[in-house]
C-alpha cells in the first residue's frame, strides 16, 4: 500500500538544540498513528514541518507517494493536511463560527459556517455556541473550536496535538468515536499525546522520540503503561507520595456567598459560592469547563477585583481577617497567593520575553528597594527554576515561546511553587507535561500541602484531582456542590454532580458539607 505520508530523514535544529535528527515515519491510510515523547523531545516540531509552518533542514516528504515539498501551510491545507494545535490560534473578539470562517477557504458563507457548526458539534458530541465570542470560551471549549475547524476541512490527514488535555473523561470518549469514524473513512490520523492510557486504546501504532531521534517504533496495544514509559522516558513514572491523614486546620481563605455577574457576554453568573481553603490542604474543583471556573479563578487571583465586600475573606495566623476583594494580584501576591493560570502564554508568561524577565511577572527577589529589576538575580533565579524542575531550555535567556508547551507549564509552575506561597490557586497544573514530569509537578504541589499551603487545584482531569486531593467539590452552571472529602468521591457521582444533579441531602455530615444554595442546578 502507498503511505499517505511518509517522513525520511527529517533533521532540524534550533540555536542550542536539534529539535528533530534524522526522523523516518510513515502513516497509511486510515491509520490512527500516535506519537509519543518526553518534553522537548521534538514532536510539534515534527508536526509543524508536516504542515509546512516550519521548514526541515534535511530530509524529504512523500505525499500518496510523490515527492512534496511543503514549504507554506496553504500548500499543505490544499492537500488536505489539517491540525489542531496545542496552543489555540484563535482572535479573542471573534466569535466562534468567525474564527472557524476565518481558517476556512471561504467557500462556504459566514451563515453556512454557523449552521455546520452545529451539525458537526452535535453529531461529534462537541458542544459549542458558534455565536458566543471566543474571549468567553474556557480552554476547554475553545479547543473544541480548533477540532471543529480542523473537522470542516473534511481532510486526510488530521494531527492532533495534544487534543484531549483540557476535556473531561466522557469528551474523550467522544471525541475517540469521531476520530475512528474518520479513520474508517479513510483519514489518517497523527496523534500526539503524553497520556498512555488514550494511545493504546486508540492507536494501532506509535512512534517513540527521544531528544529529536526515534527511538522505537511499537504497536500500543500490544504494550503495557509502564512499558510505553520506559521508552519514552527511560523509566516508569514516580509513584505518588503517600498521603498522611489530615487533622481539622485552620482557613486560610474563604468565599462566603460569593456571587457574581458575567464580566462579558455570555460568561458565566457565579451564584452564593460557600468554601474554606485550609492550610495544609488541597482542594479539588471537579468540572466541565466553561461552568465558571475561569470567573472564579478570575475573582480569586485579583485579575476581577468585583467580589462584594465580605464575601472573600483571608484570615491571618493571627486570626485577623482582610477583606481580598478590591486588593489586586501584586497586592494578594503580597500576602502569599499565587496563582498559574490555565492559559500559559499569554497570561502565565509573555511569549517574547526571556525566561529571566518572566521570572518577574510574580516574583519579587529580583527587583531591588529602589524598584530597579537585577538581571543577574533574574538570570540566576531562571537557572535554579530550570535546574529545580528539569525545564528543557537553551538558559535563562531563552525566549518563552522558544520552549515546548509541557516545559514552559514546567517553568511556570516552578516559579509559583517555589515562591513558597501560603494559598496556592492552579488551574490544570499538568496541561501538556509528559507522565515523568506530571509526577513530580503533583508530588511538588503535596510537598507544598504538607508544609502548610492551602491549595486550590481546578483540573478537567478527575483522575489526577482523585490523586491530589484532600477534599474535592465540583462546580456547575457557575454553583459549587458540596464539599467530599476525597475517600467519598467516587467517579460516579462527581461525573452525575458534574452536570449540576446534586441537592442539599447530598453534603456529608460535616460542616464543611453544608452548602447554602447547593440545590439541583441543570448545567
Ligand atoms: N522556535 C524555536 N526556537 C528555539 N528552539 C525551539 C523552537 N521551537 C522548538 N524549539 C526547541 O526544540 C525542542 C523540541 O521542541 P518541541 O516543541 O518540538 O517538543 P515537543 O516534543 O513537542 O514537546 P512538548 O511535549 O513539551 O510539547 C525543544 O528543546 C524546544 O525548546
Amino acid at each position: 500500500m502507498t503511505a499517505r505520508l511518509e517522513l525520511r530523514h527529517i533533521s532540524k535544529s534550533y540555536p542550542g538544540v536539534k529539535a528533530n535528527d534524522d526522523i523516518s515515519l510513515r502513516v497509511e491510510p486510515g491509520e490512527i498513528h500516535a506519537v509519543l515523547g518526553e518534553n522537548g523531545a521534538g514532536k510539534s516540531t515534527l508536526m509543524k514541518i508536516i504542515v509546512g509552518a516550519v521548514q526541515a533542514d534535511a530530509g524529504e516528504m512523500l505525499w500518496d507517494g510523490q515527492v512534496e515539498a511543503v514549504r507554506h501551510p496553504a500548500r499543505a491545507r490544499a492537500l488536505g493536511i489539517s491540525m489542531v494545535h496545542q496552543h489555540f490560534s484563535v482572535f479573542d473578539s471573534l466569535t466562534a463560527a468567525q474564527n472557524i470562517w476565518l481558517g476556512l477557504d471561504r467557500s462556504l458563507t459566514l451563515d453556512e459556517v454557523r449552521t455546520r457548526v452545529r451539525e458537526l458539534s452535535s453529531a461529534y458530541g462537541l458542544p459549542l455556541d458558534p455565536e458566543r465570542p471566543v474571549h468567553a470560551l474556557s480552554v476547554g471549549e475553545r479547543q473544541r473550536v480548533e477540532i471543529l475547524r480542523a473537522l470542516m476541512t473534511r481532510p486526510r490527514l488530521l494531527i492532533l496535538d495534544e487534543p484531549t488535555s483540557v476535556l473531561t473523561p466522557q469528551a474523550v470518549q467522544t471525541l475517540f468515536v469521531t476520530l475512528r469514524q474518520l479513520a474508517a473513512q479513510g483519514c489518517s490520523i497523527l496523534y500526539i499525546s503524553h497520556k498512555l492510557d488514550e494511545i493504546r486504546s486508540l492507536c494501532e501504532r506509535c512512534t517513540v522520540m527521544r531528544s529529536g531521534r526515534v527511538t522505537g517504533e511499537v504497536d500500543p496495544r500490544q504494550e503495557t503503561t509502564a512499558g510505553l514509559s520506559r521508552l519514552m522516558i527511560g523509566a516508569e513514572p514516580q509513584r505518588p507520595p503517600p498521603r498522611t491523614a489530615r487533622t481539622e486546620a485552620p482557613v486560610r481563605l474563604s468565599l462566603r456567598g460569593l456571587s457574581a455577574e458575567p464580566e462579558v457576554p455570555h460568561g458565566v453568573a457565579l451564584r452564593d459560592l460557600q468554601l474554606s481553603l485550609k492550610t495544609g490542604d488541597i482542594l479539588g474543583v471537579a468540572g466541565v469547563s466553561g461552568n465558571g471556573q475561569q470567573e472564579l479563578l478570575r475573582l480569586l487571583s485579583g485579575e476581577d477585583r468585583r467580589a462584594p465586600r465580605g464575601t472573600l475573606v483571608w484570615t491571618a495566623d493571627d486570626g485577623t481577617e482582610h477583606d481580598l476583594g478590591p486588593m489586586g494580584p501584586r497586592q494578594r501576591r503580597a500576602l502569599g497567593l499565587h496563582h498559574v493560570p490555565e492559559e500559559r502564554l499569554g497570561r502565565g508568561a509573555v511569549p517574547v520575553m526571556s525566561l529571566a524577565q518572566n521570572t518577574l511577572l510574580t516574583r519579587r527577589e529580583p527587583v531591588g528597594r529602589f524598584g530597579h529589576w537585577s538581571p543577574s538575580r533574574a538570570s540566576a533565579l531562571a537557572a535554579g527554576l530550570i535546574e529545580r524542575f528539569g525545564v528543557r531550555a537553551a538558559g535563562p535567556q531563552a525566549t518563552a515561546r522558544s520552549l515546548s508547551g509541557g516545559n514552559l507549564q514546567k517553568f511556570i509552575m516552578g516559579r509559583e511553587i517555589s515562591a513558597a506561597p501560603r494559598v496556592l490557586i492552579v488551574a490544570q497544573p499538568t496541561w501538556g507535561v509528559d507522565v515523568g514530569a506530571a509526577a513530580q509537578i503533583r508530588a511538588e504541589l503535596v510537598a507544598l500541602r504538607d508544609q502548610g499551603c492551602a491549595l486550590l487545584v481546578v483540573s478537567e482531569e478527575l483522575d489526577e484531582l482523585l490523586e491530589l486531593s484532600d477534599r474535592i467539590v465540583v462546580m456547575a452552571g457557575g454553583r459549587l456542590s458540596p464539599v467530599l472529602p476525597v475517600a467519598q468521591a467516587t467517579v460516579e457521582r462527581i461525573g452525575l454532580w458534574m452536570s449540576g444533579l446534586w441537592t442539599a441531602a447530598d453534603a456529608p455530615p460535616t460542616p464543611e458539607g453544608t452548602q447554602p444554595g447547593a440545590a439541583h442546578v441543570p448545567a
